[in-house]
C-alpha cells in the first residue's frame, strides 16, 4: 500500500509543493490537513505515515508553532529535513484584479507569509486589515470563493492556479533568497532512505538550573569538540517567566563519537537532553529522497 503523507492544506500550500517534491506523487499518497497542529497529530495517530511541516523560514525565522507542537504534545522524531525556495505572490480573484490597492480592505495569509511581506504590504496597501488563516492556501481558496469581495491572499504560485486567481506580484517578500526549512515526522525512523551527506540532531536542553555561565558550559561542551551548531534558541517551558528550555542543532548523526561525548558531557553537569531527532538533510537541488 501507497504511504500516506500528511502536509498542510489545502492544495496548493508551500507545504504540499515541498512534499510534492520531495515524496514523488507517484509512489506516496498526499493528504491535506487543516493546521501544523493537525499534520503532527495525524502521525501520532497513526492516520498519516509521515507528516511535513514548516520549522523556519529564512526571513521570519522560527515557525513557533511547530516546535511548541513537536515539544509539548507529541514524542515523535524528526526523520528528514528539507530546505525549499519559495516566494510569496499577491493574489487576487480575476474579478477583483482592477481593483485599486486603496481600495482592498483585506489581505489574508498564513501569518508566516504576512510577516515575510510586512514592508511590502504597509507600503502598498496601507489601509487593508491583515486576516492570518491557517495556511496561504486556505487564504487563497477564501479569496477565490468570494469573488465579490475587495480581498486579496498572499501564497504560492500553485495555490492561484489551482484556485485560478490572477497574480497581482509574485515576489511580495521584503527580503530575497526566501527559503524555508521544512521537517518530516514519522514513528518510524528506519523506514528512511539515510542516503544524504548532511545529518543533523535536533536537540532540547533543559538547564538543571538559571545560573551564570549554565548556556555558556552547554556550549562550551559543543564548542571543544568543534561540532558546528546551526541553530540555537530559547523557548518558554510555559512554567512562568524567564523559565526557557533551548533547541541546539549540531550537524553531526547522534551516534557520531563525539555529539555522544558532548551529550553525556551536558547531562553530566546536570542538563536534560532530549533528542528530537537526528536525521538527513536534503535541498530542493538533491530533489526527490525516494
Ligand atoms: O501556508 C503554507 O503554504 C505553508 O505551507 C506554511 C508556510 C507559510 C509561509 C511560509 C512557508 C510555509
Amino acid at each position: 500500500m501507497l504511504k500516506n503523507i500528511g502536509y498542510l492544506g489545502p492544495v496548493g500550500s508551500f507545504s504540499h509543493e515541498a512534499a510534492e517534491s520531495l515524496f514523488r506523487p507517484d509512489l506516496y499518497r498526499h493528504t491535506p490537513l487543516t493546521s501544523i497542529p493537525d499534520v503532527i497529530s495525524a502521525v501520532d495517530k497513526g492516520s498519516v505515515d509521515l507528516g511535513v511541516v514548516p520549522v523556519e523560514n529564512a526571513i521570519e525565522g522560527s515557525v513557533t508553532a511547530t516546535l511548541d507542537w513537536l515539544v509539548h504534545q507529541v514524542n515523535l522524531p524528526i526523520v528528514a529535513e528539507f530546505l525549499f525556495p519559495i516566494s510569496q505572490c499577491i493574489v487576487a480573484h480575476p474579478d477583483q484584479k482592477n481593483t485599486p490597492a486603496n481600495k482592498i480592505k483585506k489581505i489574508m495569509s498564513h501569518p508566516q507569509a504576512i510577516a515575510q511581506c510586512r514592508v511590502y504590504l504597509k507600503e502598498k496597501y496601507p489601509q487593508a486589515e491583515w486576516v492570518f488563516t491557517d495556511s496561504t492556501s486556505q487564504a487563497a481558496k477564501i479569496v477565490a470563493d468570494s469573488p465579490n469581495e475587495p480581498w486579496i491572499a498572499i501564497g504560492a504560485r500553485q495555490a492561484a492556479v489551482m484556485n485560478e486567481l490572477d497574480i497581482l506580484e509574485s515576489h511580495a517578500e521584503d527580503h530575497s533568497n526566501n527559503v524555508t526549512r521544512f521537517i518530516v515526522i514519522s514513528k518510524n525512523e528506519d523506514t528512511w532512505s539515510k542516503d544524504s551527506k548532511l545529518f543533523k540532531t535536533s536537540l532540547q536542553v533543559t538547564l538543571p538550573k538559571d545560573y551564570p555561565g549554565a548556556l555558556y558550559q552547554v556550549l562550551a561542551s559543543f564548542s571543544w569538540r568543534k561540532i558546528n551548531l546551526t541553530h540555537i534558541e530559547s523557548r518558554p517551558t510555559k512554567t512562568g517567566i524567564g523559565n526557557y528550555f533551548f533547541l541546539i542543532d549540531a550537524d553531526l548523526p547522534v551516534e557520531h563519537v563525539l555529539l555522544k561525548g558532548c551529550i553525556e558531557e551536558i547531562e553530566a553537569i546536570g542538563c536534560k537532553i532530549r533528542v528530537l531527532g537526528s536525521y538527513p538533510c536534503f535541498s530542493f537541488l538533491e530533489k526527490a529522497i525516494h
